[in-house]
């Protein structure tokens, strides 16, 4: 199903707008300069672009993108959240190789991802600051830990009465009694792991763990027995948190509005998110609500299935319990619906309100520890610790990993007596040039990557883009590294997504592409490499935006909102003049490529961005890139000669026509060659220049210039950004006073107007009837007085425009 197929479609007559009326493509004619044979060769070619890993290469140097039919719907759906919405999965990404032809076609299928306001997972987690002392205190706790966990410890099977019990947050002190957990930290387990037990498919997107952190004084054991694998965790979190933070002033005090994640993605929330609840309930949701909403959650959460975590007292002073739980092996994938919401909230607030509650919390460290020790009889690894919210604020903290791979690995003593390789769990962390960065959960995945939120050690939220480099031919690899370089020219672009920070692991791959010259064409990467690449994180993409907006405008007569469209038009044109500025074409320019940013679009994916020589204006590409709906008509055929015997090539006006398309699918809610579904449909009547596109009538006739001047077939005839950023779509004229014989006619076209609202073709026709008449032409207005053409010019478009309407009332009232 086509991206755009997705999006909300604009009521036709409510919005005062003529749908484009879906023609049969025509199956007769292509203007398509090839000769039959190469016409052939080139949709054969179209077709080779997705290149399985395994399968035959190329010598030809160059970076490949693969069609990607349907891309995983990891973004979840939520009602209440702003919503990352993965739109751009159900789009078309097409690659064509050029001049080689494929045995194996892809059609370009669609993905039936549904995009209207369905997820919650990339709500924003802002966490709270954490000072650097508190970071070392904690860390300091952890040496302690270390010290301490050498101890033989004995070990008791708490709890296998109920594996669930603590994920539920019911911990069985002697008593039998379920006790609160005060304050938890989660993280991500493996739910394929719990469920499978495929101990050779680590796949760890559908995963969820929980670390709780308890400061409950009176809990008893629940996990004593599996001390090394918290061992694991501790040193996790200790590298993890004593990396350097430079940059925890950026996040306010309050921290964390709501996420909501399902099975495929489990964001978790980090130690310094403070204080959460974590529910889970009959149907396998777990949510992790604020502490200001403890107390009134407090009595739902006894009932069972809730297990509550609150932030210590700033002055509590207190062990750290971990352990580990294991998650019911009865869960399945599909019933893993795991939803973790952790809602803003004050902290100083929170601070004021906890201290009295927990005033019977002993002050003293030393104390508390002792207590600890003595009441967990063992049974539990007691630190002391100051948790990572103030350097007065400590916790006793409780860690729990459901992580069942782990236990089976502690349970057969592997855990403590092989040499530990990594001193973090590459399924809870990335670690990007000696950095380490939490899994919050994965956002989408393009045709060639992975993308993940993640959080730093100084609690920024980034994206996290892995691609794997094992298996693919050196060319596409070379490509891959080539989105650093453009990322890193872009650096300080305010309009580009920034480039944080980034790491290959195959060295010498990089070196060439730094060098700008590929040694090794032929072959395939063996090695087991990845591309990982720290990136600002963007909140929602137009894509999804859009869908929202047009949800937002159903059912009611709006069209879309001429001011939002200037002001996200904009934004965008401004985003491709920069790297247009810098020579760099992005050939798959569409919504899902432009992500909010605090507030402001950025452009991303420069996957297949090439750049322009300096000798020429064009680039002459190795291959056919781009999105289908989006392709301009010389991406189907680069490289192809046109009817002068010139070769077409794809330069910056490529793009231009991507963003005809954009501006296209902001007015009408789709893309202007939707109804074409197939690729070959759409091949033929996008490289016809002969097609007209319809447009649907818009109340501003400079919008309607707008997109006929970006999507001109003839390249040439397309406008460049900067003049496109003076259009007077986003530059108004000033309204030239009328002399009172033209208000006299704009009166009446606006009486005829007014007579036939109903017939939206005729209203059109009035429309530009009107503008004509206010202002005579849109191009040349200054030139009028002196070029008898461009006069004749007007008044035979006035006569055609009345023509035109004349004979559309006439045929409507006969
Ligand atoms: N910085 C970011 N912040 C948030 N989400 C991001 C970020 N970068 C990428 N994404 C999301 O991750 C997904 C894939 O990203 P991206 O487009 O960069 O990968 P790709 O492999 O190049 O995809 P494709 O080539 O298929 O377009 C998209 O859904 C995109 O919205």
């Amino acid at each position: 199903m086509d991206r755009e197929a997705n999006l909300p479609v604009a009521p036709g007559p409510a919005r005062n707008l003529i749908r484009p009326t879906a023609k049969p493509p025509d199956t007769t004619s292509s203007s398509f300069s090839s000769s039959p044979p190469d016409f052939l060769r080139n949709v054969q070619a179209a077709f080779k672009r997705h290149r399985p890993l395994g399968t035959g290469q190329s010598d030809i140097l160059r970076p490949r993108r693969i069609l990607v039919p349907q891309r995983e719907g990891s973004r979840s759906s939520a009602s209440n959240v702003g919503p990352m919405l993965d739109t751009k999965k159900s789009q078309d990404v097409v690659s064509l190789s050029q001049g080689h032809m494929a045995k194996d076609s892809i059609v370009g299928t669609k993905s039936t991802a549904t995009v209207m306001g369905e997820t919650q997972e990339d709500a924003s987690i802002t966490p709270p600051s954490i000072l650097g002392t508190t970071t070392k205190t904690f860390d300091e706790s952890l040496h302690q830990f270390d010290a301490r966990r050498d101890q033989p410890k004995p070990i008791t099977d708490c709890q296998d009465n109920d594996p669930m019990a603590s994920l539920r947050g019911e911990s069985q002190d002697p008593g039998g009694q379920k006790k609160e957990m005060e304050w938890i930290a989660s993280s991500q387990v493996e739910a394929s792991t719990i469920v499978n037990h495929d101990s050779k498919h680590r796949n760890f997107q559908n995963t969820e763990s929980e670390i709780s952190l308890r400061s409950d004084g009176g809990i008893t054991s629940l996990l004593a027995k599996r001390t090394t694998a918290v061992q694991d965790q501790l040193h996790q979190f200790k590298n993890f948190l004593s990396q350097p933070a430079t940059q925890s002033s950026v996040v306010g005090p309050s921290c964390a509005t709501t996420t909501s994640v399902h099975s495929t993605s489990a964001p978790m929330l980090n130690l310094t998110t403070c204080s959460s609840h974590l529910h889970r309930d009959s149907s396998s949701h777990v949510a992790v609500e604020s502490l200001g909403d403890f107390n009134k959650n407090a009595s739902s959460a006894s009932q069972g299935n809730m297990v509550k975590l609150s932030n210590p007292s700033p002055k509590d002073t207190s062990g750290m319990l971990i352990g580990q739980a294991s998650i019911a092996a009865k869960a399945s994938n599909s019933a893993m619906d795991i939803r973790m919401e952790v809602k803003e909230y004050d902290l100083s607030k929170e601070r004021q309100n906890r201290v009295p509650k927990e005033s019977n919390a002993p002050e003293n460290p030393s104390l508390l520890d002792d207590k600890s020790t003595k009441g967990y009889a063992g049974d539990v690894t007691n630190v002391q610790s100051q948790p990572p919210l103030s350097k007065n604020t400590s916790s006793n903290a409780k860690l729990e990993s459901s992580k069942s791979e782990k236990q089976e690995r502690v349970a057969s003593g592997k855990g403590t007596s092989a040499p530990r390789k990594r001193n973090y769990d590459p399924d809870l962390f990335f670690k990007v040039n000696g950095k380490l960065y939490q899994r919050l959960g994965k956002i989408g995945s393009g045709g060639s990557s992975e993308v993940h939120k993640v959080i730093s050690a100084d609690c920024t939220i980034y994206a996290l883009k892995k691609i794997k480099l094992k298996g693919r031919d050196y060319a596409t690899a070379f490509g891959f590294c080539q989105e650093i370089q453009y990322l890193n020219k872009l650096k300080g672009k305010n309009n580009i997504i920034q480039l944080i920070d980034y790491e290959v692991t195959d060295k010498a791959l990089l070196q060439e592409v730094m060098n700008g010259c590929m040694s090794n064409k032929d072959g395939r990467v063996k090695d087991d490499g990845y591309i990982y690449m720290v990136l600002e994180y963007g909140e929602i993409d137009l894509a999804h935006m859009l869908s929202q907006k047009w949800k937002e405008m159903d059912g009611t007569n709006q069209t879309m909102d001429d001011n939002w469209l200037r002001f996200y038009w904009q934004q965008i044109l401004q985003a491709v003049n920069t790297i247009h500025e810098e020579r760099i074409v992005h050939s798959d320019l569409k919504p899902a490529n432009f992500l909010l940013v605090k507030g402001f679009l950025k452009l991303i994916d420069f996957g297949i961005a090439k750049a322009i020589m300096s000798d020429t204006t064009n680039i002459q590409r190795d291959s056919q890139v781009g999105t289908l709906s989006y392709m301009s008509p010389e991406a189907f055929m680069c490289n192809e000669n046109d009817a002068n015997g010139n070769i077409i090539k794809c330069g910056r006006p490529s793009d231009i026509w991507s963003l005809g398309c954009i501006l296209y699918q902001m007015v009408y809610g789709r893309t202007p060659f939707s109804e074409y579904k197939t690729f070959w449909a759409k091949f033929k009547v996008i490289t016809d220049p002969n097609h007209e596109i319809i447009y649907g009538p818009v109340p501003n006739p400079w919008l309607l210039d707008l997109m006929k001047k970006c999507l001109a077939w003839d390249r040439n005839e397309r406008w460049r950004i900067p003049q496109l950023l003076e259009h007077p779509f986003l530059v108004p004229p000033v309204p030239p006073c009328l002399t009172s014989s033209q208000e006299q006619s704009c009166k009446l076209v606006r009486l005829i107007a007014d007579t036939c609202a109903s017939d939206q073709e005729a209203s059109m026709l009035c429309c530009q009837l009107e503008q004509l008449l206010r202002e005579p032409d849109l191009e040349t207005a200054a030139q009028l007085l002196t070029s008898r053409d461009q006069q004749c010019q007007l008044l035979s478009q006035m006569s055609k425009l009345c023509f035109q309407l004349h004979e559309r009332l006439a045929n409507s009232t006969g």
